[in-house]
């Protein structure tokens, strides 16, 4: 696939992996990215996973005939990019690879080889010249990996950027904010100030495409995507929103807050459910991330939390969850004890702020509760980011 006249794309398509990292499923699939830039000297820009393995190495024969490439730029070792730099180096034993000390210490564990004939360390602002080409070199550590590395190619002003501003999916641009949301925020998005750090550094770069390791090349709208990640990565909602997620045994805590939800939409507001037993968590923490106002509903589980809503508290905590207005509703038939499990696991997160009142439902929902929902509402409504959304 041409990208331009010195730049084509030599990466596969994945439709039949069933989870991507172990945990997230991908309806859509995902890409394994490489690049070839053609000049002077050739560079092969990042390898493919296992799996896309034998098609990637068809793909860079197709491109390069009998020419052989000069440099492999590995940019991240993560297997899904790195786990075919070993078979690349041998199939082309004068080729260097281009990586960071990092880089290099990581690809001895992973190959248990130095490749001291072929390895070339870069750091920070070095540039490697290809003719006309010109790769110039960002270190974007824990995004997400610690040896993480972007290439700036001058001549094309385009931007290898890693994982960062990659998505699940395949090509299709009218995807990417949805699932890059889902990727950044689930993969990456404990890691904010560090992406910060390197927007920053792009900020200082004219980049008119961005070819990153995973979905669509980009190459227009430039400024809507490098905004997504400065709200993500600060934490800040990118919409007024009520998410309501519940877990529920029995179905009577689900009642109560489908109830709350039509309430709420009745004042108009915006109010998205998620039914944690039955969708992946990874689609909840994007919508926890996505609205400024979340609402928790669970039924009390053994003394705590049901284990669904127990589960998503953890994977928000873990993703450096924060800047949020929360309402917690528990249900419970003798001693109910999920708002106290709720609060346990949010105390330590940043600037967190519980809404009045919570409530607490004992088994069905009374009249008292209802009474308790109107005040609620008003807190919700007065709650959330206001005008500071989309800063
Ligand atoms: C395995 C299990 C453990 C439970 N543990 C508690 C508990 O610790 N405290 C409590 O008050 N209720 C407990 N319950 C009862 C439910 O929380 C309670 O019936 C609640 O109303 C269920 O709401 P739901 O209909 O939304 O599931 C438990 C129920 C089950 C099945």
């Amino acid at each position: 696939m041409k990208i331009t006249d010195s730049l084509v794309y030599v990466g596969v398509e994945d439709k039949t992996l069933d989870l991507f990292e172990g945990q997230y499923p991908i309806p859509n699939g995902v890409t394994y990215n490489s690049y070839v830039i053609l000049d002077d000297k050739i560079a092969i820009m990042d390898t493919v996973d296992k799996r896309g393995q034998d098609i990637w190495l068809k793909n860079i024969e197709a491109v390069l005939k009998d020419k052989i490439p000069d440099y492999l730029v590995v940019s991240h070792m993560e297997p899904d990019h790195g786990a075919s730099i070993q078979i690349l180096s041998e199939k082309y034993p004068s080729m260097k690879i281009v990586g960071n000390v990092k880089t290099f210490t990581m690809m001895e564990q992973f190959f248990h080889t130095d490749f001291i004939q072929q390895k070339m360390i870069v750091k920070e602002g070095d540039t490697l010249c290809l003719g006309k080409h010109n790769l110039q070199f960002i270190m974007a550590p824990m995004v997400h990996w610690p040896e993480v590395m972007m290439s700036y190619e001058q001549h094309e002003k385009t931007l290898f950027s890693a994982d960062a501003f990659g998505t699940f999916g395949s090509f299709d641009q009218e995807l990417w904010e949805e699932e890059a949301r889902r990727y950044y925020l689930n993969i990456v998005g404990k890691y904010g100030l560090q992406v910060q750090n390197v927007l920053k550094k792009a900020k200082m770069l004219d980049i008119q495409m961005i070819c990153p390791l995973h979905g669509p090349v980009l190459n227009n709208h430039l400024d809507e995507y490098i905004h997504h990640y400065c709200l993500w990565s600060q934490y800040q909602p990118e919409e007024s929103g009520v998410l309501i997620a519940y877990a529920s045994i029995h179905g009577n805590t689900k009642d109560a807050v489908m109830y709350l939800a039509h309430l709420l939409e009745m004042q108009g507001e915006t109010v998205v459910m998620h039914d944690l037993c039955r969708t992946d968590v990874s689609y909840v923490v994007a919508d926890a991330f996505r609205y400024d106002r979340l609402i928790l509903a669970s039924s009390s589980y053994d003394g705590g939390v049901f284990c669904p809503m127990e589960t998503l508290l953890h994977h928000l905590k873990s993703k450096n969850f924060q800047n949020r207005d929360i309402a917690l509703i528990e249900n419970g038939t003798w001693a109910p004890s999920a708002i106290k499990a709720m609060n346990e696991i949010l105390e330590p997160m940043k600037n967190i702020h519980i809404m009045e009142p919570t409530v607490t439902i004992r088994s069905t929902l009374s009249e008292k509760n209802k009474a308790e929902f109107q005040i609620l509402i008003k807190s919700i409504m007065e709650g959330g980011c206001k005008d500071e959304i989309c800063v």
